[in-house]
């Protein structure tokens, strides 16, 4: 390369943290029991003309080092009021306002929040009830007192499915003896009523046994249902207007009812426990006795408290942290089938 090269300009450049996942409890003062929730994806960049030396001339005596923005996020979820953090726009103020406060040299601050959505676990019989409610629900003002106070959904994000493997039967007329039907991507979570404690702890055991902890898991739920002995031809023929079919419908929304009941309200010792709870509620349905099979998959999405006693604040123990770092890669597998015995 030709060392009389011409120097080219430097015309746009920013730099910050990218993808900083955070999940904030806020817990209500006068009813401990009583948490909202709120978890972010946030994008904080900064720029400003004193950082341009960073790129032109191998000078970073400006720069904030994006390590310390995802630590500054974290602390400022740590510190902003509830009434703040739990609305997106108010905290994307507070941050910018941080930054350009504390950062005389910052010109510009660019934040983009997502916000993934948290919704209460409606129960059609109150909060503790087992009920057998109505599937989802999206969150009422008018409904408050079916509202779990810690139990969470992400609603609207969970695909119902269904497989069908035909054949001829002997008589070589079209037919099927099991639906294999479902629903996946059910994501919820509850920031309480969860324990894991007296596992197998041997050299290899670093996990603390934990009395209370988030539990928070995207539900695969697929159940086979048993179909009359009959040719499907028969089965679907419009003048019996479906009598025959099992009631394909109640079938799904029971089992997302029982999935979110049993998940909201059985204190879970385990995710293996919770799961079979679950396998139990949808097998016992009035509704569901052509059911015969329930095969469930709860993966552990783990929510780790972030250490902040860099800043002097307490935010490890799991029943009292505040601010968590969303962590799916690795994730723990859990799954169950319960089959009917009758
Ligand atoms: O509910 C749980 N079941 C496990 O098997 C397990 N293993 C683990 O590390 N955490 C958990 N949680």
């Amino acid at each position: 390369m030709s060392t009389s090269q011409q120097q080219h300009t430097l015309s746009a450049y920013s730099y910050g943290k990218d993808d900083v996942r955070i999940l904030r409890i806020v817990r209500d003062s006068n009813d401990p029991a009583s948490h909202h929730v709120v978890e972010y994806k946030i994008q904080c960049l900064l720029s400003g003309s004193s950082l341009a030396p960073s790129y032109t001339h191998a000078d970073n005596s400006s720069v904030v080092a994006t390590d310390s923005i995802k630590n500054t996020l974290n602390l400022l979820a740590k510190r902003t009021p509830g009434v703040q953090i739990l609305v997106p726009e108010t905290f994307a103020l507070v941050i910018a306002e941080h930054f350009l406060r504390t950062y005389k040299h910052i010109e510009n601050v660019h934040i983009d929040i997502d916000l993934l959505k948290w919704s209460r676990i409606t129960l059609n019989n109150g909060p503790n009830g087992n009920a057998s409610s109505s599937g989802l629900t999206s969150t009422s003002p008018f409904d408050k007192s079916k509202q779990h106070p810690h139990s969470f959904v992400r609603d609207g994000n969970e695909k119902r499915y269904v497989r069908a493997i035909g054949k001829r039967d002997a008589s070589g007329q079209p037919s099927i003896d099991v639906l294999q039907s479902g629903l996946r991507d059910l994501v919820v979570l509850k920031s309480s009523g969860s324990a894991f404690y007296g596992f197998w702890r041997d050299e290899y055991t670093t996990l603390p046994e934990v009395h209370d902890r988030i539990f928070s898991t995207s539900v695969e739920c697929q159940y086979d249902i048993k179909l009359p002995a009959k040719p499907l031809q028969d089965l679907l023929n419009p003048s019996t207007s479906g009598k025959d079919l099992p009631p394909f419908d109640a079938i799904a929304q029971n089992a997302i009812s029982h999935i979110l009941t049993t998940f909201a309200t059985h204190s879970s010792p385990s995710v293996q426990a919770t799961m079979y709870q679950t396998g139990q509620a949808i097998l016992n349905d009035k509704d569901s006795s052509s059911v015969v099979q329930v095969n469930l998959e709860m993966p552990n999405r783990h929510y780790i408290p972030i250490d902040l006693s860099w800043a002097k604040e307490e935010n490890i123990k799991e029943d009292q942290a505040e601010v968590f770092l969303p962590s799916q890669h690795p994730s723990g597998l859990i799954k169950a089938t319960v089959t009917r015995s009758n």
